[in-house]
């Protein structure tokens, strides 16, 4: 069977870029991605490409081939869903905030919605591609939900599970290369086969047979959650090893470096911080855990819980470091952030380290100024009210937001590291250093400072699992 056209429902993060690039690579498909939020789709159609509503490097480009062409972004669900022969749900799982699995479960109640939402539309056989991140076994309520509210018997759902693996701020290198492209279907069936063959020959455009990997349903979605607690893991791993190289004059870089040139370990993901962030890695861990308990497998939860514990530990002992070391008290002194955003080349803030330590050093009456280089104003200040943790008029009142790292950091008592935009350094610290009380601190959030150039400045450095550079 060959696709030839495809509808997407939710244009965020995955949705868009995979599209875009499933576009291009397939000329001969057409693909329409659809959302509800009307501004976001806007955006996405805007003639001025710094406007999309994602920011990744390369993306525009794509966007701009494709788009008009075959990449066709609109609100108009219902008639992307009927002419399309693949539909791929895309929409946000997000953690529970309510009843049953609160602060644990996926919430799933967007993709049920596009299931039922698919079910009443089509007239005609679909392939529908859970894109989204589910938990275990989500493919057999999808199902259920298509065969019992659809169009009848004449219609035929098959559904496959196609989990994402692309990280943010590389998004379009790893859709052009991925590692592997992961397809799980009904493979006891011939529409099962069919369907899981159809998905293949699209990714088969670009992506080398030997890397598009097919096992059943189930494998597939467990998959993507267990990537992702393994990645996170291998984060709060190497931060637990930083907090006792602070204590014994290791070096973690050192310690990384040595570990990661054992093939079986291997040198990636082992860069300390403070704190992994992004949407996906605590809300997927979350799940595993309840997921494992709701089998009663409370071992099993505990272990993955504990990547979670670790995770918060590092962003909390990283603001209480600063409180200590500014003489126990921040109360009314400026402490200047570089960084707010998760990672490096992505405006995306969901869940940023950088909005925990925030929210520390605001309940000690700090002064933040905060400079980075792509998250927007207003997101700022909605992630700190997404936490409750005061009225958002004292969150306007001890935050603010510098379109000029100088100013940032003018006047400032402390700089924190958040995020580790390639930019930071290579700023004038000399110039820096002139503009800010004394003695002048820098903790080094990322490690991408050379802090001996810093301290011969006259900067007192801190850098996270660096104990040469204790306070
Ligand atoms: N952000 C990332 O880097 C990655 C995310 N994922 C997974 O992909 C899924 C989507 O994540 P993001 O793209 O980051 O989320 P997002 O929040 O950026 O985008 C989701 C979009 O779906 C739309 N939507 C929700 N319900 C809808 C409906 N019924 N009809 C039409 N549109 C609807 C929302 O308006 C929103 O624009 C999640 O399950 C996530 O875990 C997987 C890999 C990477
Ligand atoms: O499911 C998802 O959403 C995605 O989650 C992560 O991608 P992403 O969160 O975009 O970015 P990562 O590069 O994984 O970084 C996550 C966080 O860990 C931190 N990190 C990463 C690596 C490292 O060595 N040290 C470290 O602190 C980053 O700064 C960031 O805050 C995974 O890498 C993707 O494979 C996955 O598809």
């Amino acid at each position: 069977m060959k696709i030839k056209n495809i509808c997407c429902i939710g244009a965020g993060y995955v949705g868009g870029p995979t599209m875009a690039v499933i576009a291009q690579k397939c000329p001969a498909i057409k693909v329409t991605v659809v959302d509800i939020n009307e501004q976001r789709i806007a955006a996405w159609n805007d003639e001025d490409l710094s406007k999309l509503p994602v920011y990744e490097p390369g993306l525009d480009e794509i966007v701009a081939q494709a788009r008009g062409k075959n990449l066709f972004f609109s609100t108009q669900v219902d008639e992307a869903i009927a002419a399309a022969d693949m539909i791929f749900i895309s929409v946000n799982t997000p953690t529970k905030t309510y009843g049953k699995g609160k602060g644990m479960a996926a919430d799933l109640k967007y993709i049920e919605l596009c299931a039922r939402q698919i079910a009443r539309v089509a007239t005609s056989d679909k392939i529908v591609v859970e894109k989204s991140t589910l938990p275990v076994r989500t493919a057999s309520a999808i199902k259920s939900i298509l065969d019992n509210t659809g169009n009848g018997s004449s219609v035929k759902f098959q559904i496959l599970s196609n989990p994402e693996f692309l990280a943010e701020g590389t998004a379009v290198s790893d859709l052009l290369n991925p590692d592997r492209v992961l397809i799980g279907g009904d493979n006891t069936t011939d529409a099962g086969k069919e369907a899981i063959e159809a998905l293949v020959s699209v990714y088969g455009q670009w992506v080398p047979q030997e890397r598009i990997l097919t096992t059943n349903v189930w494998s597939s979605e467990l998959s993507k959650l267990t990537a992702n607690a393994f990645l996170a893991q291998r984060v709060s791993s190497i931060n637990a090893m930083s907090e006792l190289c602070e204590k014994t004059e290791a070096d973690v870089n050192e310690v990384a470096r040595a570990i990661g040139m054992d093939s079986r370990i291997g040198a990636k993901f082992l860069k300390a911080s403070v704190g992994f962030g992004g949407s996906c890695f605590q809300k997927d861990i979350l799940n595993l855990v309840y997921i494992a308990k709701t089998y009663g497998l409370n071992e099993v939860a505990d272990y993955w819980e504990q990547v979670i514990l670790m995770n918060d530990h590092q962003k909390r002992r990283f603001a209480h470091n600063i409180i200590s070391t500014l003489f126990n008290t921040v109360s009314g002194k400026k402490i200047a952030f570089l960084g707010w955003a998760f990672k490096k080349d992505t405006n995306d803030t969901r869940e940023s380290a950088a909005i925990y330590v925030a929210d520390e050093l605001l309940n000690e009456q700090a002064q933040i100024a905060v400079y980075d280089p792509k998250v927007q104003t207003q997101q700022m200040y909605t992630d700190l009210d997404y936490l409750n943790t005061r009225p958002s008029a004292a969150n306007q009142a001890g935050l603010t937001v510098h379109q000029n790292p100088y100013e940032a950091c003018k006047d400032a008592h402390a700089i924190a590291i958040l995020t580790e935009w390639d930019e930071f350094k290579t700023y004038d610290w000399q110039k820096i250093y002139d503009q800010m009380q004394k003695p002048a601190f820098i903790f080094d959030g990322r490690g991408i400072l050379n802090l001996e150039e810093l301290e011969k400045i006259g900067f007192v450095c801190y850098q996270i699992g660096s104990s040469a550079k204790q306070l």
